[in-house]
C-alpha cells in the first residue's frame, strides 16, 4: 500500500497553491461525518471501527439518523455472528457513533466529511458553514461525486477568495459504496487545496483502512469519468437494440470478471446519482460523447431509480 508521502508524489499533476497549519492525522481525534445516509453511515461506522475515533454524525432528519444508527447495529450484529469481530468491538464501535441533528455539534472535530444528496448550493452553504463551525485546523472534506472540489472550497472563503484560510483545507475524500466493503477512495484536490490537507486526507483514508487514489480536480475525477461513460454507453446498447439486459450484463460480467454487469450496478448506485453524473461531465466539459442516453433519462422520468425504488432494469 502506498504511503502517504508516495501518494503525493504520485499526485505529481496536483498542482498547490496554499499551504496550511493541518494536523498530522495520527492526530486526527475526532471525525466529524454531515449526512447519515447510505455514503454517510458507511463512512462513520468504518471510522469507528478501524480509526477507533469518536464519530459526530449530523443529518437534519431524525428519521434518517434512527434508520443510520438502526442499519449500522444491523451490520455491526452480522459481523460478530460471521466471527470477524467480538461482541465487545462491536459495542466500542457503536459507543463511538455519537448522532446529532446540530452542525454546531461539530465545534470539536479535527476532520469532518461531508455526504449530504449531490445538490451544489446544498454543499456550497454547508461549507460556509462549517468554516465558521469547525477549529481552524480541522480538514473539510467532501464526498461529492461530481461537484468541483474547487467550487466547493470557494464557499469557504466568505466573500474573500484569495483568502485561502479555510479553503486551503478543503479536499474531497470520495468513497466508494458500499463504504464498509469497497478499499478504493479517491482523494481529489481543489486548486486552493494544500499539500498538508492532501496529505492528511490520505494518511486518515489509510487509517480506515482504505486504498487512496490521488487525482486533480476535473469532471467526474477517475472512478466516474470512467465507470459512468461504461454505464450510459451499456444503456444506449439497450436503448438501440445491440443486445437485451442480461446479454449486456452477462458478457461484461463473465467477460471482464467484475461482480456485477452495468446495467445492475446502475441500478446499485441510483439510476437519477448516474444521470446527474453523466450531466456533469457533458455540460463540464462540452463534450458530445458524454451526453446521456433517451432511456437514462426516461427511466428518471418514470421515478424508475433502480434498487432503492424498487423498479430500474431490474425489478427488486
Ligand atoms: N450513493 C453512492 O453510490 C455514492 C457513491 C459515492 C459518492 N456519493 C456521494 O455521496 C453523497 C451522499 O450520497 P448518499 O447516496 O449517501 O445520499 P443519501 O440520500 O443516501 O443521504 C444523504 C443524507 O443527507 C441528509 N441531509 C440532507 N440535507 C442535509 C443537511 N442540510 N444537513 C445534514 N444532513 C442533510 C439526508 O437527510 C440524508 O440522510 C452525494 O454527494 C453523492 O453524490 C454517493
Amino acid at each position: 500500500m502506498a504511503s502517504a508521502r508516495q501518494a503525493l508524489r504520485l499526485a505529481g499533476r496536483v498542482r498547490h497553491f496554499s499551504s496550511t497549519a493541518a494536523r498530522p492525522a495520527a492526530e486526527v481525534k475526532r471525525l466529524g461525518v454531515i449526512g447519515a445516509g447510505q455514503m454517510g453511515l458507511g463512512i462513520a461506522l468504518v471510522a469507528a471501527q478501524k480509526a477507533q475515533v469518536p464519530v459526530t454524525l449530523v443529518d437534519l432528519s431524525q428519521a434518517s439518523l434512527d434508520k443510520g444508527i438502526a442499519f449500522a447495529e444491523k451490520l455491526l450484529a452480522k459481523d460478530v455472528s460471521k466471527q470477524r469481530i467480538t461482541q465487545e468491538q462491536a459495542d466500542a464501535a457503536r459507543g463511538l457513533l455519537q448522532p446529532t441533528t446540530s452542525i454546531e455539534d461539530l465545534s470539536s472535530v479535527d476532520f469532518v466529511i461531508e455526504a449530504v444528496p449531490e445538490i451544489p448550493q446544498l454543499k456550497f452553504d454547508i461549507f460556509a458553514k462549517l468554516a465558521e463551525v469547525c477549529p481552524k485546523h480541522a480538514i473539510l472534506a467532501t464526498n461529492t461525486s461530481s461537484i468541483s472540489i474547487t467550487r466547493i472550497a470557494a464557499a469557504t472563503t466568505g466573500g474573500k477568495p484569495t483568502d485561502t484560510t479555510n479553503s486551503s483545507r478543503v479536499v474531497s475524500t470520495h468513497f466508494m459504496n458500499p463504504v464498509p466493503v469497497q478499499k478504493g477512495v479517491e482523494i481529489i484536490s481543489g486548486l486552493q487545496t494544500s499539500p498538508e490537507t492532501l496529505e492528511t486526507a490520505v494518511a486518515f483514508c489509510r487509517r480506515l483502512g482504505k486504498v487512496a487514489s490521488v487525482s486533480a480536480d476535473s469532471p467526474g475525477f477517475l472512478a466516474n469519468r470512467i465507470l459512468m461513460p461504461y454505464i450510459n454507453e451499456a444503456v444506449i446498447c439497450l436503448e438501440t437494440g445491440v443486445g437485451d439486459r442480461d446479454s449486456i450484463d452477462s458478457i461484461m460480467k463473465n467477460g471482464t470478471n467484475v461482480p456485477m454487469g452495468p446495467l445492475q450496478l446502475a441500478d446499485f448506485i441510483g439510476l437519477d446519482t448516474c444521470l446527474a453524473i453523466m450531466k456533469v461531465l457533458h455540460s463540464e466539459t462540452g463534450d458530445s460523447k458524454y451526453r446521456p442516453s433517451v432511456l437514462l433519462r426516461n427511466m428518471v422520468d418514470a421515478g424508475w431509480l433502480g434498487k432503492k425504488s424498487g423498479k430500474g432494469f431490474y425489478d427488486y
